[in-house]
């Protein structure tokens, strides 16, 4: 049985279905890309997972993440479910962190209320998921006096406090200087590979999913045109959207 299992699922606004009857799996482990041009419905579809769709949008169909129903199921569950069993990093890290709260605290806190440590154990844990994403010294920091790439980080020892068994990613380093970019890159491989999580990445940079992910997904217009593995879709695309994708990018094969 796959992780995460999704079926027809669809996010509908007032204007229209945004994703349209999308379809897919991950197993314990993969790591798996969703990539698609802007306004394809990637984030949708890592929002309808989370439970975190924004306002006037709806999604149904079914996903089933370890055999358990998310679709329809009480905000409270699945708000038990986020920061535990799944975790999300967004593109930009700002909205993930509290402005007002010192980084050790807010590392803290992500064990804390999922009960998963005491206070004490949490401190003493925050500080070491820290030195991991290198940033040891910052405990006692705000938000604002670090650099983007390292509130990115913030936001992985965040992300991983919990040892999530899905990570999802929504264009993680899209913000972020090309020279943090693979740092933070090499930060969620790691993360993933070490616990075991499976992870669904979403870019719209062929050239990192490609050295991320073992399977990919191409949505476009709301539905998945072609999927497999990385190297094979990517070498040889049978979707003409995705070959179109693919001239837009400066990925090249190796
Ligand atoms: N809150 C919303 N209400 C109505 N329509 C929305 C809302 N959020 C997104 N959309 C629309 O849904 C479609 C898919 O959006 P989505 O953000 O999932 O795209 P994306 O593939 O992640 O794009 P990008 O790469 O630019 O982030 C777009 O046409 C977008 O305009």
């Amino acid at each position: 049985m796959s992780l995460l299992d999704v079926r027809d699922l669809v996010v509908a606004g007032r204007e229209g279905v945004l994703v349209d009857h999308v379809s897919f799996d991950i197993d314990e482990g993969e790591r798996v890309g969703l990539i698609g041009a802007s306004g394809s419905g990637k984030s949708l579809t890592a929002l309808a997972l989370m439970g975190l769709l924004p306002e006037g949008l709806s999604h149904s169909g079914s996903i089933r993440f370890d055999g358990g129903e998310l679709v329809g199921a009480s905000e409270r569950a699945l708000s038990r479910r986020r920061g535990t069993d799944l975790s999300m990093v967004f593109q930009e890290p700002m909205t993930a962190l509290n402005p007002a709260m010192r980084i050790g605290k807010q590392v803290a806190e992500t064990m804390t209320v999922h009960g998963t440590r005491d206070r004490a154990g949490a401190r003493r844990a925050a500080v070491e998921l820290l030195d991991l994403v290198g940033l040891a010294h910052t405990a006692r920091a705000y938000p604002h006096q670090l650099s983007g790439g390292q509130r990115q980080r913030v936001v992985l020892a965040i992300a991983f406090a919990n040892s999530p068994r899905l990570l999802v990613c929504d264009e993680p380093t899209t913000a972020l200087d090309v020279t943090v970019q693979a740092r933070i890159l090499e930060l969620i491989t790691t993360g993933v590979r070490e616990r075991g999580s499976s992870l669904l990445f979403i870019s719209h940079d062929l050239a990192v999913v490609a050295s991320v992910c073992e399977r990919v997904l191409v949505l476009d217009e709301g539905r998945i045109v072609e999927h497999g593995p990385t190297g094979d879709v990517l070498r040889t695309p049978r979707h003409e959207y995705t070959a179109r994708l693919l001239a837009a990018s400066s990925w090249e094969v190796s």
